[in-house]
């Protein structure tokens, strides 16, 4: 897979290339590009932003800087890319959007900052026959989308394959089942007094399998009601019994 990211803050991408991801890129499982939006600025204050059409507070993005960049990241390499803004006002960034992208080619993302890029960009790259995907990674708001990407990015490349040491870890994940993970234990058996639970020990793995499930069902129903009622009633008696 090939990610290029187009941002005023090229720095705030490093990241991406440290530890698991960092040794992805070495091993070629993983591309990525990132490109300082500032390139495609032509005055001398390199500007990128201005005030808003019909007035508020703060600034938004240049289209033209913005279409001019894209030009040039959409067509190098010339693969079939899907761009991706993060937004706070963008679809929710789930598991399944996750497990959707690690399956493209290529993934072009937008990084605004100040209240956002003019809405003329995306207009125009859908116009052009691009996929455009506005999203969000949660009901908070951040500065820019820099972060947001660091988190797309890392939920996406752990899924390619090769990435993850043990690929039975993403097959596990979170979410994958619909519910939360339950507790996980290591060495020592007992901790400050706190002991591991005995079935853990026991090595009978059918009640080992079905204490997890039951943790998980626990936890998901006192954390994440939401995720337990989109599995339906039947998930609810489930985690009502596990309790
Ligand atoms: C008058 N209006 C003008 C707009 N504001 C809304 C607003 C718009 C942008 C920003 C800052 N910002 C700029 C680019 C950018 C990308 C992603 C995110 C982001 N935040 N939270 C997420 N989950 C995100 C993600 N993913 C934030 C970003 C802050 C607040 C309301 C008042």
């Amino acid at each position: 897979m090939r990610i290029d990211v187009v941002t005023i803050f090229p720095s705030y991408l490093q990241p991406l290339r440290e530890a698991l991801l960092g040794r992805a890129i070495d091993r070629g499982l993983l591309e990525v590009a990132v490109h300082d939006l500032r390139d495609w600025t032509h005055d001398v204050h390199q500007a990128v932003d201005d005030s808003p059409y019909g007035g508020g507070p703060g600034m938004v993005m240049r289209p033209q800087v913005w279409g001019e960049a894209l030009d040039d990241v959409l067509a190098t390499p010339d693969l079939p890319a899907r761009l991706v803004v993060p937004t706070p006002a963008g679809r929710p960034f789930t598991q399944a959007t996750a497990h959707a992208w690690a399956a493209e080619e290529r993934l072009v993302f937008a990084c605004g900052r100040y209240e956002g890029i003019d809405e003329r960009v995306l207009l125009d790259a859908r116009a052009r026959g691009i996929t455009v995907d506005e999203v969000s990674i949660g009901d908070y708001v951040l500065v820019g989308g820099e972060v947001a990407v660091l988190v797309m990015v890392e939920a996406v490349a752990r899924l390619l394959p090769g990435v993850l040491g043990n690929p039975r870890s993403a097959a596990e994940d979170s979410f994958s089942d619909g519910l939360l993970e339950g507790p996980s234990y290591t060495r020592p058996e007992v901790w400050r007094e706190l002991a591991v639970p005995d079935v853990l020990r026991g090595g009978n793995h059918a009640a080992i399998a079905r204490w997890r499930r039951d943790r998980a069902l626990e936890r998901t129903r006192d954390r994440r009601p939401d995720l337990l009622d989109a599995l339906g009633p039947d998930a609810l008696d489930a985690a009502d019994r596990a309790a």
